[in-house]
């Protein structure tokens, strides 16, 4: 009999033929399914794979009796209910690898919009209100020979600190676990504590996953800690950051701007961030490249096939669950 599989949302589909002779697959007819159709459908579902950002709840996971794995696409996996999968035996995985490379892309073009002012000066040519091109005009901040300082030197931090280093600008870096001396050396980056790096840093990269350490991590005073003329960039999580904390520090002049590319409740964004000249808005995107999605969607397929079919080396984000009676109990109604 084929197993059942999920798909929440509408994804690179291709990968997918491969798994069509042992899963039956079900997709939503439009972008995703409504919630008492996604239930129905879980109640005999083996696999699901569901999106990063969008909720996979203890409902869900309740619904779902069958149960034996979540493959996210993406690679934070704050969406999931990892408790709730873990007292089901259910094993959660993420497509780390796939978003590097394109979100420390996305931070760096970020960093370059922010300081060189590029998506205001290019909104104000198009409305008519630039004045003068004269030489004391439009002007912004170098990058060269400013400090970058990176909150969470995962493999993201990782490939932004790869990048700020062809610009010219000095590593600084946060994190949980200091990375090890050769990589510090090949990186040029040096470690320090939380306040040292928001009191040095020109830029301050988010990088970080959320977690229940890490969310709210960047409220007011440590926004207050920050040079005046520092910009702050987020390309992890909105929860990392108190978007009120944010919007008053702007307001204040307690630094010179923001680029977010994530929320505190996305969809949405506060209005008086919309309308200041000095924050950059995009929506989500870190990974958001037609060469990702397909990537990501490939890793995902893979992942489900190693899975069924009993290998190791799938990245699993809860390995705890795997010395589980649940997952022991579910495994073996598997093979
Ligand atoms: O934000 C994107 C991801 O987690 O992959």
């Amino acid at each position: 009999m084929k197993n059942k599989l999920i798909v929440t949302h509408q994804l690179p589909g291709k990968p997918f033929s491969a798994l069509k002779d042992r899963f039956d697959i079900v997709w939503p007819d439009g972008d995703t399914f409504g919630r008492d159709d996604l239930l129905e459908n879980l109640k005999d579902a083996d696999a699901v794979v569901t999106v990063f950002g969008k909720p996979f709840k203890k409902e869900m996971i309740k619904a779902s009796p069958k149960l034996k794995l979540i493959a996210n696409y993406g690679a934070g996996v704050d969406n999931i209910d990892l408790e709730a999968a873990n007292r089901e035996g259910i094993v959660v995985t993420n497509t780390p690898d796939a978003v590097t490379e394109p979100t420390a892309e996305l931070a760096m073009g970020l960093i370059l919009d922010v300081a060189r002012r590029i998506s205001e000066l290019d909104r104000e040519l198009r409305a008519g209100t630039i004045r003068n091109w004269g030489v004391m005009e439009n002007l912004s901040t170098t990058l060269q020979g400013k400090t970058l300082g990176i909150v969470g030197m995962g493999a993201i931090g990782r490939a932004l600190a790869r990048r700020a280093s062809a610009f010219g600008m000095n590593i600084i870096y946060h994190n949980r676990n200091r990375v090890s001396a050769e990589t510090e050396e090949k990186l040029e980056a040096r470690y320090t504590d939380l306040e040292n790096l928001l009191r040095n840093a020109d830029f301050v990269s988010l990088n970080m996953p959320l977690t229940p350490e890490t969310n709210g991590m960047i409220g007011l005073s440590e926004l207050k800690l920050m040079k005046t003329s520092a910009f702050l960039i987020n390309t992890a999580r909105g929860a990392v950051l108190n978007q009120t904390a944010l919007i008053e520090a702007l307001k204040n002049r307690e630094i010179a701007g923001a680029a977010l590319d994530v929320y505190q409740n996305e969809p949405e964004i506060p209005g008086e961030l919309l309308k200041m000249d000095n924050v950059v808005v995009t929506p989500h995107v870190g990974s958001a490249t037609h060469e990702t999605r397909e990537i990501m969607s490939r890793q995902v397929v893979g992942i489900i096939e190693d899975f069924f079919q009993g290998m190791t080396g799938i990245p699993v984000v809860n390995p705890g669950v795997l010395d589980s009676d649940q997952y022991k109990f579910k495994q073996e109604n598997i093979l």
